[in-house]
């Protein structure tokens, strides 16, 4: 198969969606990968290192998706690269559908067979190609609310450890899957008094066992939800309803009267956040207030430490790029049902149920479109 990897070019997006070792292994395997010209340059990855693993260089993105079986990505596509995609085309990244009508518009009219990263599932009820990005944004997510607590970031001047005499930063997480342990794990590390809130409880029973009487495990309700966010120093959302729609968990009524210089880095904003006052934003310009509360919503943070991402990503991603190749999508597809559960597009059906329940389209298994 002719494998694809065109420069990401989302706002400080510098991931790139195969690494040389990916390269090789893909070439060992009897494939061929172009590499757009500069795709990895920015994270030290050059092209000469392609080259070595036996890449070939071409100049644009252009090139990159007229000749290639198999476009691999990181970020969703941006319309003008929706716009090269065509009919029967594999497309294999991020593709965060539910919240964004307009691409999922696009990739429907493209013909293109879309499979998202974020909706492969494992054997143990876990998205093992979100896992790397989620552990890696639930520890920025920490970096980054530390930051805009400081006066200077419009944050209320509080360091999250507090110093001996002045009680530390209250930090509540929504959600205790991968995003939150990582957050929880990084902010305890940092001494801070730390909640998380989850409605799953063998999650909040795992998270209990995992890190005794340092973390405050609760069960979600508005009533929970409410009591700790009104007085948090810094509240990460990290929900997660697979394909779909993050759910609003805190108001705008709620965020009106959290503390002046609070801050909520909304990490679930992917999924359109589960913050009411939640938009997304860029690494260029990261956060804006509401109601004098930071709001850092950035929806690609992983690509700010994009080197870790990278090799990151690839070590989830490779087994099924390879498999898609060595197969054809088709074969892998019928043969591994969690690989299937990625499957969002095909050839102009929407075949992931969130994502046809959260934007009103109809819904094709992805068995019927596959006619298994
Ligand atoms: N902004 C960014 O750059 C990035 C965003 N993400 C996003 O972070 C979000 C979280 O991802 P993961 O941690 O991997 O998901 P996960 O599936 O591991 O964890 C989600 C958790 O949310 C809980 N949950 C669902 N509904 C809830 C509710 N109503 N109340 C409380 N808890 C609830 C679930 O029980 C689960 O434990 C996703 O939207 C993901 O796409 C991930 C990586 C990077
Ligand atoms: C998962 C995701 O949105 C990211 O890595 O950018
Ligand atoms: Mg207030």
């Amino acid at each position: 198969m002719l494998i694809g990897v065109p420069t990401e070019i989302k706002n400080h997006e510098y991931r790139v969606g195969l690494t040389p070792a990916s390269v090789r292994e893909l070439t060992h395997h009897g494939h061929s990968v172009l590499v757009q010209a500069g795709a990895g340059a920015a994270i030290g990855l050059d092209d000469g290192d392609y080259e070595a693993a036996a890449a070939e260089i071409v100049p644009d993105a252009a090139t990159v998706f007229a000749r290639a079986d198999m476009v691999v990505k990181v970020k969703e596509p941006q319309p003008r690269e929706c716009a090269m995609l065509r009919r029967g085309q594999i497309l294999f990244t991020y593709l965060h559908l539910a919240p964004d009508p307009k691409q999922t518009r696009q990739l429907l009219d493209s013909g293109a067979v879309a499979i998202a990263y974020e909706t492969v599932t494992d054997s143990r009820g876990g998205l093992p190609l979100l896992a790397p990005m989620s552990e890696v944004a639930g520890r920025m997510s920490v970096q980054a609310g530390a930051h805009c607590l400081e006066k200077a970031q419009g944050g209320r001047g509080v360091l999250l450890g507090g110093v001996p005499g002045v009680p530390a930063a209250k930090v509540v997480v929504l959600g205790g899957g991968v995003v939150g342990t990582n957050a929880a794990r990084m902010a305890m590390g940092l001494e801070a008094k730390v909640v998380v809130i989850d409605k799953s409880l063998p999650r909040l029973k795992e998270l209990d066992l995992q890190f005794g009487a340092k973390l405050q495990t609760l069960y979600s309700t508005v009533d929970t939800i409410e009591e700790h966010v009104l007085d948090a120093d810094l509240v990460i959302g990290a929900v997660l309803v697979p394909g779909a729609e993050a759910p609003k968990l805190v108001t705008k009524a709620m965020v009106e009267r959290m503390r002046r210089g609070a801050v909520v880095v909304d990490v679930a904003i992917d999924q359109g956040g589960c913050f009411e006052t939640s938009h997304p934003t860029t690494h260029a310009e990261p956060t804006y207030l509401v109601d004098g509360v930071v709001h850092y919503c950035v929806a690609n943070m992983p690509g700010a430490v994009a080197r870790t991402s990278t090799f990151a990503l690839n070590n989830a991603t490779l087994p099924f790029t390879l498999a898609l190749a060595d197969r054809g999508y088709r074969a892998a597809l019928a043969r591994d049902p969690h690989l299937r559960a990625g499957l969002n597009i095909h050839a102009g059906a929407v075949t992931c149920k969130a994502v046809a329940d959260a934007q009103g389209l109809g819904y094709q298994p992805a068995e019927e479109a596959l006619r298994l």
